[in-house]
């Protein structure tokens, strides 16, 4: 079924319609259409535009104002200040519109005009390596980037580039070989923590071991060239780490309700085909150039820290790939073969440089043609409350799964105080989804490329921004629809709007419009903003227009519990499209 379009969508077109027939040389001129608080609706359009036409701009409203149909939509129009048009809608067609998106399972997000294929670079930690709170944020952000532009239309690739190639395998797999034990397990699958654990035992082992034997070091270098020969022994003990560490990832992708899919997972090492041809196009084409042996791609634009112009190596003076050569092998691949008209990367504003290199190296090369955008979607630093970044008291980095773990258990604790009637096992599980959903949303309230404070306590708080608040809001919702007994919800177009069933209608219509962008923007922090005043919204109505008690005529509770359900599936939706969960009970 078509998506119904929004009421601004219907004005603007009314508008766009007199605007035409009253100046054909102004037709597909923008009115600048907005919500206000003054009207329902305000258009600011006509000032630039008698500016550029050199008109009066009260008398270019007047004029488009009387050539407005208002038929079954408008209630009122009229000219305000310098030339604002102040719009008011008929109280029907607000709830006609609803009514008609109530029936829409999209509720009102257009399918995408012209969708294309983007390619979402995110959530990559690294093999034998725990993973950090950027980890958290690149894995956070881009599954909220993936659903809205699945909801969108688009088609979506999903590429986690996770960092399982380089020279500190040589030793990791030495020291593996000579203690085969290290990552074996009693009783099969090791459970994520213990796989990190030994992970990181092994590491310590063979760092030390590194550090102190000279013949052990020629022997993990010998083992560096054998893993880049594609020694098919050498490749069997990689690949040990790369599975333990499979295990690591997955149970932390697991605890933040992510779902990760194995063929999803191609990394630095999945390039490893393309590095030796990537190099060679970029020194044949002159795009690169050997310097003091490397091959280099330099730049008058771009200034590395510490101000002077930084080269992009491509490859080493050993001969060695890095980096670098995988990126750009990745944008090949991602372009020719995955034929992405869009590639997203999800990563630490600390790599901007890196990505200001390696896309305007692509672009020399033509790898990054016209009608093909990559950017890099990048993030802030997690703060701890301190100001600083996050660490543990001791300094040292701060265990992901510890971290969700306690976000659970203070969201456990949060939701017992409040349950009635709740299991321990529901308690857990909602526990879960709000500890979970707070970690997310904090994240994804705030434009990525801000730093934000992680703060457990303000996160988990009921009032506020948080997520806790809108699944509060959302349970409501589901709890004032099963006490409506035998009223349900239904629309009423015949019935005059109260001004708080009004602003949460005007706002419910404009879901649409700001999902699609913030899909086009890759900003899900529009859509929290959103929610937020959405739930906002929401409790302004049921504290001024009652519901059930005490009880209204029966067509006013039916129209009420409408625009209650329609809040609820829209916070549902929503939601759903920053990846948290909303319980039906809290
Ligand atoms: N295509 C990319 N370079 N993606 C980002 C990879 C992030 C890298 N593994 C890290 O932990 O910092």
């Amino acid at each position: 079924m078509a998506s119904v379009p929004s009421l601004s969508a219907q004005v603007q077109q009314r508008l766009d319609a007199a605007l035409s027939s009253a100046l054909p040389e102004a037709a597909g001129a923008d009115p600048l259409l907005r919500r206000s608080d003054r009207a329902d609706f305000q258009a600011n359009g006509m000032l630039a535009l008698a500016k550029k036409l050199g008109g009066n701009p009260r008398e270019l409203a007047a004029q488009v104002t009387g050539g407005v149909e208002q038929a079954g939509l408008i209630e009122g129009i009229e000219v305000s200040g310098p030339g604002f048009l102040n719009i008011t809608l008929a109280d029907g067609a607000i709830t006609r519109t609803l009514a008609a998106r109530y029936a829409d399972a999209r509720l009102g997000v257009p399918p995408g005009a012209d969708p294309g294929t983007t390619v979402v670079d995110y959530a990559q930690p690294n093999v034998a390596k725990e993973m950090h709170v950027g980890h958290l944020r690149s894995a956070v952000i881009g599954d909220a980037v993936v659903r809205m532009l699945e909801f969108t239309g688009e088609k979506v690739v999903r590429r986690h580039h996770i960092g399982d190639w380089g020279t500190q395998f040589g030793m990791l797999i030495q020291y593996l070989d000579e203690h085969p034990q290290e990552l074996e397990h009693d009783g099969g699958a090791a459970s994520g923590e213990e796989a990190m654990s030994s992970l990181n035992r092994l590491y310590k082992a063979a760092r030390e071991v590194f550090d102190a034997d000279e013949e052990f070091k020629t022997r993990a270098r010998q083992r560096v060239v054998a893993l880049q020969a594609g020694d098919p022994e050498t490749l069997a003990l990689w690949q040990r780490f790369v599975d333990e560490s499979k295990v690591y990832f997955y149970s932390v992708f697991g605890k933040l309700d992510m779902d990760v899919r194995d063929e999803d997972i191609v990394g630095e090492s999945g390039y490893n085909d393309m590095l030796a041809e990537t190099c060679r196009l970029v020194e044949e084409s002159g795009v690169g150039v050997r310097s003091e042996g490397a091959l280099c791609v330099f730049f008058e634009e771009f200034k590395g820290p510490d101000g002077k112009p930084t080269p992009l190596i491509v490859q080493k003076s050993d001969g060695g790939f890095g980096y670098a050569a995988t990126d750009l092998s990745a944008i090949r691949d991602r372009v020719f073969q995955l034929k992405a008209d869009s590639l997203v990367y999800v990563v630490d504003a600390r790599q901007g440089l890196h990505f200001k290199m390696v896309f305007e190296t692509a672009r020399r090369m033509g790898w990054l043609a016209e009608g093909v955008t990559a950017v890099q979607l990048a993030f802030g630093t997690v703060l701890g409350a301190d100001g600083k970044p996050f660490k543990t008291r001791a300094g040292a980095t701060v265990r992901l799964e510890d971290l969700l773990d306690e976000a659970t258990e203070r969201a456990s604790a949060v939701v017992r105080e409040k349950a009635r009637d709740l299991t321990e096992a529901e308690i857990a599980e909602r526990g879960a989804q709000v500890g979970i959903g707070a970690v997310k949303y904090a994240d994804l309230s705030t434009s990525a490329a801000r730093d934000y404070k992680f703060d457990l306590d303000q996160m988990v708080s009921l009032t506020g921004d948080t997520s806790v608040y809108l699944q509060y809001a959302y349970a409501r919702i589901r709890s004032i629809l099963r006490k409506a007994g035998e009223r349900g919800p239904a629309p009423h177009p015949e019935l005059a709007l109260e001004p708080a069933e009004r602003a949460l209608a005007l706002h419910l219509d404009a879901f649409g419009q700001v999902v699609t962008e913030a899909a086009q923007e890759y900003a899900p922090h529009k859509v929290a903003a959103y929610l937020y005043q959405l739930a906002s919204l929401f409790t302004a109505f049921y504290d001024q227009c009652p519901v059930i008690k005490p009880e209204p005529p029966l067509a006013v509770a039916e129209n009420r519990l409408f625009l209650s359900d329609l809040t609820g599936r829209t916070l549902h939706e929503g939601m759903a499209l920053l990846g948290i969960r909303t319980p039906e009970r809290l």
